[in-house]
């Protein structure tokens, strides 16, 4: 497995792949990887000849106060992990290899609509410079296929409709939310919490399997429902963000009978912000 930093590399080694008649699959990450990442490769890898990752801390989607500094950067600890589970080709390149004249002037990609609320309304700009990205990464690139998480279940939502309204040559793999034991998200923010808050995290789905049952058991007064969740989310130590009772293929509020129901979660354990869904089929 190589690692390269330069796009000029990333291009030189690419095009022998292609005329090899290789085809491409890419996991964009932000490194700092876990057994969720890991689930991507392996399955780019049954669909693609070659993979390539990405390990980016994409300053573009970041907003003022939040953790772009502090994140995580572990770059021979995910080399170590992506070797094991048959990655390819690591893309690890520098802030300035991506935005060489900053970013004031840089052009952005929106993506309207999906983007909005949600982690779209708490976190202003993050989905356009993650669509941003993503946009120059498969330029880059120019991947056969690109894998992204369901636990960012918003941002595959931006980004599936992203490659489809700008006719991109990509075709988007969404992979199932891997867990802890508890049924915690992995994720990289895991790492911020303290002992006592990693104890309190597991609520998080278990507020989500708790409403689910509920749908389930026919309830569809939806309001009063997220309302019931973030009390419980509460109660449990968390600060919850939003609790929202979405349409999963428009992320708008649900309606009784839609077929199918995300429930969209985020909430504070102290400074650290988790995210997570789940998705109850009717
Ligand atoms: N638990 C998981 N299961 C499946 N995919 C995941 C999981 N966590 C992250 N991913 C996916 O990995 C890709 C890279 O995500 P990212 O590097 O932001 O990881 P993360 O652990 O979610 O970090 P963060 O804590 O910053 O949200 C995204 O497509 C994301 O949806
Ligand atoms: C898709 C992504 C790599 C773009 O920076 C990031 O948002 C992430 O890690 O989910
Ligand atoms: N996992 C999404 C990237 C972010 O939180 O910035």
């Amino acid at each position: 497995m190589r690692t390269v930093h330069s796009l000029k590399e990333l291009r030189t080694i690419l095009r022998g792949y292609r005329q090899q008649g290789k085809t491409i699959g890419l996991v964009p990450t932000m490194g700092n990887l876990h057994e969720g990442h890991i689930s991507l490769v392996r399955k780019a890898s049954e669909a693609a000849d070659i993979v390539v990752t990405s390990i980016f801390v994409n300053p573009m989607q970041f907003g003022a106060g939040e953790d772009l500094d502090t994140y995580p950067r572990t770059l021979a600890d995910d080399q170590e992990k992506l070797e094991a589970a048959g990655n390819t080709l690591v893309f690890a390149p520098t802030v300035d290899e991506i935005y060489p004249e900053g970013l004031a002037s840089q052009t952005q990609v929106v993506v309207p609509d999906v983007s909005d609320g949600h982690c779209g309304a708490s976190r202003p700009g993050h989905f356009e410079g993650v669509a941003t990205v993503v946009t120059m990464l498969f330029n880059m690139v120019q991947p056969d296929l690109a894998v992204f998480g369901e636990k960012d279940f918003q941002q595959l939502a931006v980004i599936r409709k992203m490659t489809r309204d700008l006719m991109m040559p990509v075709e988007v793999i969404g992979a199932p939310t891997v867990r802890e034991d508890d049924g915690l998200a992995k994720s990289s923010r895991n790492g911020y919490l303290s002992d006592k808050e990693r104890q309190i995290a597991p609520a998080v789905y278990q507020t989500l399997q708790a409403t689910a049952r509920k749908l389930s058991d026919g309830r569809a007064d939806f309001e009063a429902l997220e309302q019931e969740a973030e009390a419980s989310l509460t109660q449990a130590g968390l600060r919850p963000d939003y609790f929202n009772i979405v349409n999963s293929l428009t992320l708008k509020p649900a309606k009784p009978d839609d077929n199918d129901i995300t429930l969209l979660v985020a909430a504070f354990l102290g400074t650290t912000r988790l995210i997570d869904n789940l998705t109850v089929s009717r």
